[in-house]
């Protein structure tokens, strides 16, 4: 693959953005159109050779590196003014290559919605077949993918201790044992799988999985980055005409452009095209072509907090690779030998659970909160995450039980006393926040600048609410048998910094972080309702753009993204190639 201008300037396809989405549609057209010719132009460079990439448990390493476009929030006002940072893979592989390889499902019911709002052939069935094409499941439930390009198992190497979640967390609040969120049935708690090679133990993801089963007509440009799509008019229609990269070069697309640069990227470059709000681009002093008034709103991103808790002595956690320069190069000499090790990464028990059992009783306050939240909204996407409370299928809240420490306050330093200790963290996560915010370009620098980008977090009580009740919940399950012997003390925030819920209101507003989900940004939804992409996901008003990514996500699901990422490509390609053969 190549980081020098091609040879040839004209394409049947021009995808722009070779991540997760971009990968998996550009090689599935690569096989299923062998005489069509197809270029992917990735803005970041190849991480093929790149620990921080490769080996699972390095995952993190690679945030705010070079690989990182690492975008920041405007600063937030419900978060004391604090900005919050985007990661965003820049690099061949997207953020498939820096992501933290969970690999999970949301609820049927959440994907048959996409049907109901409008989006024929995108219900749970169909989503489900494509997201199956997408996965090799090693050990995987009756039903999961077995011939698919990326692997996902679970995990061989495993914090003993964490064999204690599942008895504690399915003591309570009658909630159940369930590892299988991959069949679209995520309630419960167990230990959820990765996307690892089950040859090599490295990442799998799309720039290894996906890419080396592309043929020769797929051409991919890396460290190439693109300004905009060139539109024409074509009668009452835009006709995508190819893309303009930053250096002025053009490349030219015979039948379709597909943006598959990512929730922020993907809707910024309608607008600066000329596709979007006229405000918008009236500022960045654009001219529109098509008024689509989507694009970029309905930003939805998954929230996160995280407490901490030290772990007895006398179980080993993945802290111990980072403070003991032994212990880390005799795990290293484990994975050179191909032996479980903690450069595996490890297994962490995941609880997916509705607001009955995060709260241990009636949800009628948390239920009432967000009807007076989106009192008289007319958003179809509201609508929905109003009427998703009745429904106990559906998980509004995510805890992810972790076998080392993660949190803000730092891992103790060295010459502290608890410096050389194990933690655990409990991450909580909010999977239907009521805030949606917005992704623009930035009017002073609209080409190479960051975005705008408002999420407007916690502008309403019932994700503050929400998420208090989780941390309380969170702090509970540490306090029971047998986890409670498992663990030493509470270490961040400590069971005397924040004991009502004023303090964990407070510590929420300092420490709330997000799992790096931004969605639904160029939604596929009937554009009445604010939709961008229509259900073959081209953007309405031209005849052959395309968006293809996590932007495209009607409504805000309660999954870790990628793998409804890759079945969104997958189905993608099934529908130009059939096209293409004029089925
Ligand atoms: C740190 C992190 C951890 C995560 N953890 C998980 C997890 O554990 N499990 C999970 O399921 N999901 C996780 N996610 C989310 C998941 O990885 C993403 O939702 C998914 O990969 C998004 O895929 P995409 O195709 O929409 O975009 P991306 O994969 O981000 O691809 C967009 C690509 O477009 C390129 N691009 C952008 N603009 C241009 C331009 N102008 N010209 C050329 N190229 C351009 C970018 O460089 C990038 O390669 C995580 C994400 C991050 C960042």
């Amino acid at each position: 693959r190549s980081s020098k201008p091609p040879a040839a300037t004209s394409y049947d396809y021009v995808i722009v953005g070779g991540g997760t989405a971009g990968l998996a549609l550009a090689t599935r057209l690569s096989l299923g159109l062998p005489n069509a010719g197809i270029i992917v132009i990735e803005a970041g460079p190849s991480g093929l050779h790149e620990d921080g990439i490769n080996v699972p448990g390095l995952k993190g390493s690679t945030v705010g590196g070079k690989y990182d476009w690492f975008f920041p929030t405007i600063p937030q006002k419900a978060l004391n003014n604090r900005v919050v940072f985007n990661p965003r893979g820049k690099v061949l592989g997207g953020s498939s290559a820096i992501n933290f390889v969970t690999w999970d499902r949301p609820a049927a019911r959440e994907i048959e919605k996409w049907k109901e709002l409008g989006n024929p052939g995108w219900g749970w069935k169909e989503m489900e077949v494509a997201m199956e094409k997408a996965e090799t499941f090693i050990g995987g439930p009756l039903g999961s993918g077995t011939s698919g390009p990326v692997y996902a198992l679970y995990n061989r190497q495993k914090a003993v201790f964490l064999d204690a979640v599942a008895p504690t967390v399915s003591s309570l609040h009658g909630i159940p044992l369930n590892s299988d969120s991959i069949q679209g049935n995520p309630i419960g708690i167990g230990y959820q799988p990765t996307n690892v090679n089950p040859t090599s133990y490295n990442r799998s993801y799309s720039a290894t999985a996906y890419l080396p089963k592309a043929k020769s007509n797929l051409v991919v440009l890396t460290e190439t980055r693109v300004a905009k799509v060139n539109l024409q008019k074509s009668g009452k229609l835009q006709r995508a005409t190819g893309v303009t990269l930053t250096d002025g070069t053009i490349i030219t697309a015979r039948k379709d452009v597909i943006l598959s640069a990512g929730s922020i990227q993907s809707p910024n470059l309608l607008e600066l095209s000329g596709i979007g709000r006229a405000d918008v681009l009236k500022a960045a002093k654009i001219k529109q072509l098509i008024d689509l008034p989507g694009i970029g709103e309905n930003y939805q991103e998954h929230l996160l907090v995280s407490i901490n808790y030290q772990v007895r002595d006398d179980f080993i956690t993945g802290d111990r690779v980072n403070y003991n320069a032994t212990y880390r190069a005799e795990q290293w000499d484990r994975r050179l030998n191909n032996q479980s090790s903690w450069f595996d990464d490890a297994r962490s028990s995941i609880l997916f659970a509705n607001w009955k059992q995060i709260i241990g009783g009636s949800d009628k306050a948390q239920v009432a909160l967000a009807r007076s939240a989106l009192a008289g909204s007319k958003d179809v996407g509201h609508k929905w995450k109003l009427e998703q409370l009745s429904d106990p299928t559906i998980p509004q809240i995510e805890m992810i039980f972790t076998s080392r420490y993660f949190g803000n306050k730092g891992y103790p330093p060295v010459e502290t006393p608890l410096n050389g200790k194990g933690y655990m963290a409990i991450i909580v996560g909010l999977m239907h926040p009521l805030a949606t915010g917005s992704v623009h370009i930035n009017p002073a620098n609209a080409t190479l600048g960051n975005p705008i980008i408002d999420p407007k977090f916690l502008n309403n009580e019932y994700d503050i609410q929400g998420l208090i009740h989780a941390l309380k919940f969170a702090r509970k399950i540490l306090q029971t048998e047998p986890l409670k012997s498992v663990v030493v003390t509470e270490y961040e925030p400590g069971l005397d910094a924040v004991k009502t819920d004023a303090d964990w209101r407070t510590y929420l507003l300092n420490n709330m972080g997000i799992i790096f989900h931004p969605m639904c940004t160029a939604a596929m939804l009937p554009k009445k309702d604010g939709g961008v992409v229509d259900p073959k996901l081209v953007v309405y008003g031209t005849e052959n753009l395309r968006v293809v990514d996590a932007s495209v996500i009607p409504v805000q699901i309660s999954a870790h993204p990628q793998t409804v990422v890759y079945g969104i490509a997958e189905k993608a390609a099934e529908i130009i190639i059939k096209e293409a053969k004029g089925k």
